[in-house]
């Protein structure tokens, strides 16, 4: 699978890698973005965790995560994701895509703490290629990318967020979004303080990132981090009516903006992807930090309602 920035694929995949994308939603497809049918076009891009709802009439498909509880972020929802963005791109019936979730109450909790707790410098590395990837392929897409943020949304999840063009976030103050890794003993890679600084500028920047700060809905319009907080039963309707206003400019000159507002950004990565590997295996593996996330994963699991 010739993938932009060369993350590497469980092997499954590589031989295969339709075989991630083979349909599981058949006789469980919802209505499809704008009203369409999802029918035949769900069968094309349907895959175990990343349920696909293409509507060929409006150019939009609405792509939702499911890896329940809480669509944390395994490397297997991150290599989907990556393989069903990258085959609507390369349909050109499509020019925008809805994210949001399938599962309720959360968009996604982010980066799977099971990646990173216990395990080798090999997995690591082969995680944080995907998380990279993940990254740049919602960063830099062609299409206009709308999060319909219909659930909390920390860490990764945000991380998704921020990468699309646009966020509409369910007004419930238990939806939480933000970058909390501070809380967790870790830190966000600068790339992802780029993204924060780009969306809510610096000293919000500055402040969120070190006190590992969830904003409720109120908060998060407030500082910038949304475009819009609406009622719970009208994300996903007004996530299309952004859509339509987003694909109402011409395509090229969007795109064009899209790429001088947001290059200089994704290059730094891209010119220091393996260095920025080995930063996280050589931090993750320490001791401390292990010890701290795994104090973290109890907690959680420990918390109950
Ligand atoms: C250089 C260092 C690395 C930098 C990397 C920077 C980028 C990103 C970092 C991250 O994304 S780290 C992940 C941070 N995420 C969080 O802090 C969110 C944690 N989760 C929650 O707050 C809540 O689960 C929720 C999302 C608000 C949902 O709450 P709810 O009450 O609905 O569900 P829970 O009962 O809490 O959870 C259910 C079940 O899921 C497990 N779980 C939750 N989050 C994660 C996760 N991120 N990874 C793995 N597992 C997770 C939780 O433990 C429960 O498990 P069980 O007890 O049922 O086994």
């Amino acid at each position: 699978m010739a993938l932009a920035s060369g993350v590497r694929f469980p092997a499954r995949a590589l031989l295969r890698p339709w075989s991630l994308l083979r349909d599981t939603t058949l006789g469980r497809s919802e209505p499809a973005a704008g009203g369409g049918g999802g029918g035949d076009g769900a069968r094309l891009f349907g895959s175990q965790r990343v349920l696909v709802e293409p509507d060929a009439a409006s150019g939009v498909a609405v792509m939702k995560f499911r890896n329940p509880p809480v669509n944390s972020l395994s490397l297997e929802l991150l290599t989907e994701l990556v393989i069903s963005l990258e085959k609507v791109e390369n349909d050109k019936t499509f020019r925008g895509v809805i994210l949001t979730s399938a599962c309720p109450r959360v968009f996604s909790a982010g980066l799977d703490l099971t990646e990173l707790c216990g395990r080798n410098p090999a997995h690591y590395t082969e995680y944080w290629k995907a998380v990279q990837e993940l990254w740049l392929r919602t960063y830099l897409s062609s299409l206009v990318l709308v999060a319909a943020i219909n659930g909390a949304c920390p860490a990764g999840g945000c991380i998704i967020a921020l990468a699309c063009d646009c966020r509409v976030l369910a007004d419930n103050p238990k939806y939480h979004i933000g970058l909390n890794e501070t809380l967790l003993g870790i830190t966000t890679p600068f790339w992802l303080k780029d993204t924060y600084v780009n969306t809510i500028g610096h000293r919000a920047s500055e402040q969120a990132l070190q006190l590992g700060s969830l904003f409720p809905p109120s908060e998060a319009l407030q500082v910038g981090l949304v475009d819009q907080v609406v009622p719970e039963d009208q994300v996903l309707s007004t996530a299309l009516s952004e859509m339509a206003r987003w694909l109402a400019v011409p395509d090229h000159a969007r795109q064009l903006t899209k790429t001088m507002m947001r290059k200089a950004t994704a290059d730094r990565l891209l010119r220091q992807r393996d260095a920025d590997i080995q930063n996280f295996v050589s931090f993750i593996c320490r001791d401390s930090i292990q010890k701290s996330l795994q104090v973290y994963l109890e907690k959680l699991r420990q918390r109950k309602g």
